[in-house]
């Protein structure tokens, strides 16, 4: 059994000798089938919410209404949830409040895919009674039972189903894609945060062009904040390889761009309810691929106005578009950066304080303004950034009324 499993046996074991059943379920059992690198470490259990929490000494009620408490067990946290179904649903979300029962079956009946309605116990056995296995070995995305009923519980599952397409790479199974394209609508009942968080990993994902091509054939993307009326441009996503991008501010840019948002992009990026600093990072971003059309035209004041972190994103976003290894353009940038006798203010080896002692003036205007001549000046290569010679160059300056600075 793998480390993250064995880790938790003990509190299975705890729950087994007070006499409920205990099993690992959900995304852990599905990557560990497919040996992918395993995250939370789920469990389901017989025993009660309160039943639980009598038995652990250190648990945190975090969703007691859908039976979910974390216990804390070597230091890690678990969530350990009661075997439920969730008998009515409200508005094809999640319900309110959801039904406990004793059995694993229901438990694992009311689960969205057969990949994720695997149990496995503390032997390493694997309880699949909805043919799991089967469909992970041929690559299939299939619903526990009735599709239409499982998307109408939760509509999110929809986006799920896309989402775990760019993760695995997998088919969805006619029916599940069928039955998308049927209820593809229900995502309007969907809060948005929750839909930003799969499409996040939509785009993350390797196989993401396959994704975006799933959205686009299911009529899901309608439903996205600012998709509705982008089918051409949405093509246009599916043709680049999106694994080529690292972090999603560079995910974030490439989509507007490709969408044609450059000029709605805040008012886009906020129908998505992403928090306001990734909102003008990607504006920022615009706006440099916007001016850097080829590698040549980073010029020094782009790149020191870029500031590296920046300019690496928008360098690599602009390599995408164009077609050219952005590793490469990126080693190059690199090298030119190195060339930059600053590549930040505060790396200047002056200060308002010198400026201050050096003129005997109280600050000012004035001395946001010398400031930003001795910067360009030391960027230009005019005066090499050392305290004396900037003081010289300045004195040098003054005496000649400006005219050799
Ligand atoms: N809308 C949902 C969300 C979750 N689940 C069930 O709850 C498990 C855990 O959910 P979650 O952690 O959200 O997803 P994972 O499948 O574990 O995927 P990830 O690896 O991204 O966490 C899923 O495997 C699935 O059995 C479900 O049936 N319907
Ligand atoms: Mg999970």
């Amino acid at each position: 059994m793998k480390e993250p499993f064995r880790r938790a046996l003990g509190l299975i074991r705890t729950l087994k000798q007070h006499g409920y059943e205990a099993y690992f379920v959900g995304g852990a059992v599905r990557d560990h089938l497919l040996n992918r690198p395993i995250g939370d470490v789920d469990i389901a259990t017989s025993a009660l919410p309160e039943e639980v929490m009598a038995i652990f000494p250190k648990t945190v009620p975090v969703g007691l209404k859908h039976g979910t408490v974390v216990v804390l067990h070597d230091g890690t946290p678990y969530e350990v949830t009661t075997f439920r179904t969730e008998g009515t649903y409200e508005k094809y979300r999640r319900p309110e409040s959801v039904t406990f029962v004793r059995s694993l079956r229901k438990d694992l009946e009311r689960r969205d895919f057969t990949m994720n309605a695997i149990a496995m116990d503390e032997t390493g056995q694997l309880i699949d009674l909805f043919g799991g296995q089967q469909a992970i070995a041929e690559r299939i995305i299939r619903t526990v039972g009735d599709a239409k009923a499982r998307f109408s519980e939760d509509a999110l599952r929809m986006m799920r189903a896309i989402r775990f397409v760019s993760q695995l790479g997998f088919a969805l199974s006619a029916e599940t894609k069928q039955a998308i394209i049927e209820h593809a609508s229900l995502l309007s009942y969907i809060s948005v945060e929750r839909i930003t968080g799969e499409f996040e990993k939509l785009m993350e994902g390797p196989f993401a062009q396959k994704a975006f091509s799933l959205l686009v054939e299911t009529g899901l993307f309608t439903y996205l904040p600012g998709f509705s009326d982008k089918q051409e441009e949405l093509m246009q996503l599916a043709k680049y390889d999106w694994t080529k991008l690292s972090a999603p501010l560079e995910r974030w840019s490439l989509l507007c761009y490709l969408l044609h948002v450059q000029q709605e992009v805040s008012v886009f990026l906020r129908r998505w309810k992403l928090p306001n600093r990734l909102i003008k990072d990607v504006q920022t971003i615009l706006r440099f691929l916007s001016v850097v059309r080829s590698r040549c035209d980073w010029t020094r004041e782009r790149m020191y106005e870029a500031g590296a972190t920046y300019a690496y994103a928008a360098e690599t976003v602009r390599s995408l578009i164009n077609g050219e290894d952005g590793e490469d353009n990126r080693r190059r940038l690199r090298e030119l950066f190195a060339k930059l006798p600053i590549q930040e203010r505060n790396e200047l080896a002056i200060t308002g304080k010198d400026l201050i002692e050096w003129y005997q003036r109280p600050g000012g205007p004035w001395l946001a303004d010398t400031l930003q001549k001795v910067e360009q000046a030391v960027l230009h290569g005019l005066v090499e950034n050392e305290k004396e010679r900037i003081k010289g160059w300045l004195i040098l300056c003054n005496q000649t009324h400006g005219k050799n600075c």
